[in-house]
């Protein structure tokens, strides 16, 4: 039996890799600087993994962005508006993920159901298909000549043509050929290197496919096996059950990598109905990878044991269900917690220890081998016991109907045609940072700490009118994450010291913990709204983040329903709706980004899905006053599939991003007869590039020949918080000269939501 992972985080025990970059991007240090730094930090990775006692560690599975990204240019798949820039492979690189000056970035969205984003491959007719350069082996080296033999990773054909954009569906089994023979490249010269097991990830095979287009994904990878017979390939899937196993199996794979924890059990009996071929090994993800709980390892070593009976125990491989890319690096810098919440804790290092550990208990040693980490989890559930369903699930309606709402809000704020607004945050400088992370560690005072954060309201609401703003935001000035801030407001909540997780980029988050039933304790958000709304006669709008996206960016417990948490945090979110409204705060925003992401990657999941996500945010803002707009926010999702849910969440209006897809999500709202506002988010506020009036212009008029203008406002595409003041306020300007051009055309229409 052995033991590997799927993958492993990047950032460091430090975020040392996110350091490292963005003092390359502001050129504090030199390319070979940072290819040093880089190397460092993949080798101090590699120690630990193999100190751990893994048999199999992974490489390739680093990155200096994003793997999909990686892999585009490991295939010469660069787009020509890069392709022609100058400067370095590693500036092309760069500029592809974040955009330059001439070159929109390319398009970035979610992976799967998680919190971590790729760059979307772009497949253009001109691409010369090449491999430009072995990426995996390259690492594979690296880690041999440092005495330490890896298993490469890499994503899958499948996985990959299928996320990849710009494809028509009678070109796939083409684009697919050529691909194959890249991939076929690749992975020979790594067999000829000498891996021992090259790790294929598919996860796009756990998706609702059906039965004939898996049929199909198994007919490629049935050529991939033909052109490359003597690699030791594993077709790695993860996120949930491979709904068409029975196809798979008999493929003469080295080995498959299953999740056991994400499959509703589904796994083990499809196994039980269709063994892999007898040489096959298994690699079972019995440990949850993507989530931060202690694991029970006599429940593991259980299901361990059920697949031993279908697989010779030197044929086993243990891993976690996914990558532990998506879970903090080690509990060891957590020195907060109390003693029994992190007793019942295991970031990434931690269940490392857990595989070894069961590996250990299913080979022989003694069932004692696991009482003192069995007694630390039960006494994590002994104090905190999973917390029962303490809220309602009662079908919430807001009164009157939106068409009712609508005039006595515009009766309210005779708003003009195209309102313009942002989405919450205003740049969060490094002093605003740096003073935050002082006043936290003590060396700063309450009062100066609240005072900088009111300095920057007064400095941002002046310049929100000045440019001409209709709908003002507080700036979020005194939030370090739009989550993470709630976790440490919320009862049943905790947050890391250094938790951090890679989202996007050299981007973290430090998702907060909920452990126990959530409540508010008291007002979370008035003070801040209320004191901009003093400055100001224009609008300020509340900003919240909604029940399900607090829900899908913490690590929630696994042995409570979601739907009974989300309710949890729509009860205390509600409350902070009437803290609001009394504090004279009119329009408020409920966020709920996330609400795509959570999304069930099966199909039938779905229904159920929507039902408790919509009914919880409107749990949340069903008890506004009629006069009280609710916007909400969504961002960097495909929305297509999912207008009616977006309706029926009922908020008044609703900002979206329209910028990289270029007004095509627009289209879907007409289709379903969408009625309520929509903040068209006209720019794309992840990139330095100040977006030219022209540009905004077009896009709104574009949209305007879907929709008839009162429903639409204007917005950048989300918050601003990563922009520096100047691109800000330039970019702000460029959009409301846009919504005026716009707006004079139209004169004599008028506004309506
Ligand atoms: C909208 N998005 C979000 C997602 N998930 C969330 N949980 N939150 C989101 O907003 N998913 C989808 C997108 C992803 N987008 C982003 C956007 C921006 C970030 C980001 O900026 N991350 C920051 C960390 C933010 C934070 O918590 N900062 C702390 C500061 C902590 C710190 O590093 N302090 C320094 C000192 C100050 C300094 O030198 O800068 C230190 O301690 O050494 C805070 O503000 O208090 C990032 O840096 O990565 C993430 C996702
Ligand atoms: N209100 C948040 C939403 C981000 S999705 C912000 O502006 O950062
Ligand atoms: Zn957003």
């Amino acid at each position: 039996m052995k033991t590997s992972v799927q993958g492993y985080p990047r950032i460091g025990e430090n975020r040392e890799w996110k350091r490292a970059l963005e003092a390359y991007w502001k050129e504090e240090i030199t390319a070979a600087e940072l290819q040093e730094q880089m190397k460092a930090i993949r080798l101090e990775r590699l120690t630990r993994l193999e100190a751990s006692g893994l048999d199999l560690v992974p490489t390739g599975d680093f990155s200096y962005y994003d793997h999909m990204l990686d892999t585009a240019f490991m295939f010469n798949l660069v787009p020509e508006r890069f392709a022609s820039l100058s400067g370095n492979e590693l500036d092309q690189y760069f500029a592809a993920a974040r955009g330059t000056s001439e070159a929109p970035a390319m398009e970035m969205t979610k992976w799967f159901d998680t919190n971590y984003h790729y760059i979307v491959p772009e497949l253009e007719d001109s691409w010369v298909p090449d491999v430009t350069r072995n990426y995996p082996l390259e690492q594979y080296r690296e880690a041999e000549a440092a005495g330490i033999k890896t298993k490469p990773v890499l994503v899958g054909p499948y996985t990959f043509m299928t996320l990849a954009k710009g494809l028509e569906a009678e070109h796939r089994d083409s684009c697919m050929s050529v691909l194959l023979s890249l991939y076929a490249k690749v992975i020979v010269e790594l067999y000829e290197a000498g891996a021992p097991l090259i790790q294929l990830d598919e996860p796009a095979l756990v998706t609702s496919l059906t039965r004939e287009e898996a049929g199909q994904a198994a007919k490629w990878l049935q050529q991939l096996l033909d052109l490359v017979p003597k690699a030791p390939l594993q077709l790695q899937t993860y996120f949930e059950s491979l709904t068409h196993w029975d196809l798979f199996a008999a493929l003469p794979f080295h080995a498959f990598g299953l999740d056991l924890m994400y499959d509703d059990g589904d796994t083990l009996q499809q196994l039980r109905q269709h063994p892999p071929h007898q040489n096959a090994a298994l690699a079972i993800g019995v440990i949850d990878g993507r989530n931060v709980w202690k694991s029970d390892l006599r429940e593991a070593q259980q299901l361990v044991h059920s697949v031993q009976s279908l697989c010779p125990e030197n044929q086993l491989i243990l891993q976690p269900s996914c990558s532990l890319l998506h879970v903090p690096v080690s509990l060891k810098q957590e020195e907060r917690f109390v003693e029994d919440l992190k007793q019942g804790m295991a970031f990434a290092d931690e269940k490392l220890q857990e595989l070894q550990l069961l590996k250990q208990v299913c080979t022989g040693a003694p069932e004692s081998t696991l009482d003192d980490h069995q007694a630390s989890l039960s006494r994590f559930r002994k104090r905190y016991p999973a917390a029962g369903d303490t809220s309602s699930e009662k079908l919430a309606m807001r009164e009157p109907v939106f068409s009712r709402r609508a005039e006595l809000q515009q009766a309210r704020w005779q708003l003009p045609l195209l309102p313009t607004t942002t989405i919450g945050s205003l740049p969060q400088t490094t002093d605003m940072r740096k003073a935050r992370t002082a006043y936290r560690r003590g060396e700063l005072s309450a009062k100066r700490y609240r005072a900088m954060v009111e300095e920057k309201m007064q400095r941002w609401i002046k310049l929100q009118e000045d440019i001409g703003l209709d709908v003002l935001v507080h700036g979020e000035f005194e939030r370090n994450d739009m989550v993470e801030f709630f976790g440490e407001k919320l009862d049943g909540m905790a947050v890391t010291q250094n938790g951090w997780v890679q989202s996007y980029g050299s981007r973290c988050v430090k998702p907060p913990l909920i452990y126990g039933a959530v409540s508010a304790p008291g007002s979370m958000t008035v003070s801040e709204t209320a004191y901009a709304q003093s400055l100001t006669d224009r609008p300020v709008k509340g900003m919240l983040t909604g029940p399900v996206t607090i829900l899908k960016w913490s690590f929630e417990r696994s042995d409570v329903p979601k739907s009974v948490t989300a309710y949890q945090l729509a009860e205390a979110l509600q409350q902070e709706v009437e803290a609001l409204e009394e504090a004279g705060i009119g329009m408020i925003q409920i966020d709920e980004p996330a609400l795509r992401e959570g999304f069930p990657l099966k199909r039938e999941k779905r229904a159920h899905y929507l039902d408790w996500a919509v009914n919880s945010f409107r749990a949340a803002s069903a008890v506004a006053q009629p006069e009280t707009q609710i916007h909400t926010h969504m961002c960097y999702s495909d929305f297509h599939d999912m207008i009616d849910a977006i309706s029926a969440m009922d908020a008044d209006v609703i900002s979206i991003e329209t910028s990289r897809s270029h007004g095509g999500l627009i289209q879907a709202f007409e289709d379903n007869t969408y009625d309520k506002g929509i903040g068209l988010g006209v720019y794309d506020i992840h990139s330095p590039r100040i977006p030219p009036v022209q540009e905004m212009t077009d896009m709104i008029e574009r949209c305007l020949n879907v929709l008839p203008a009162f429903q639409f406002w204007v917005n950048p595409d989300c918050g601003l918080k990563t922009r520096n003041e100047s691109e800000t306020e330039a970019a702000l300007r460029n959009m409301q000269q846009a919504a005026e051009t716009v707006r004079e055309t139209l004169i004599g229409q008028t506004s309506g939501v």
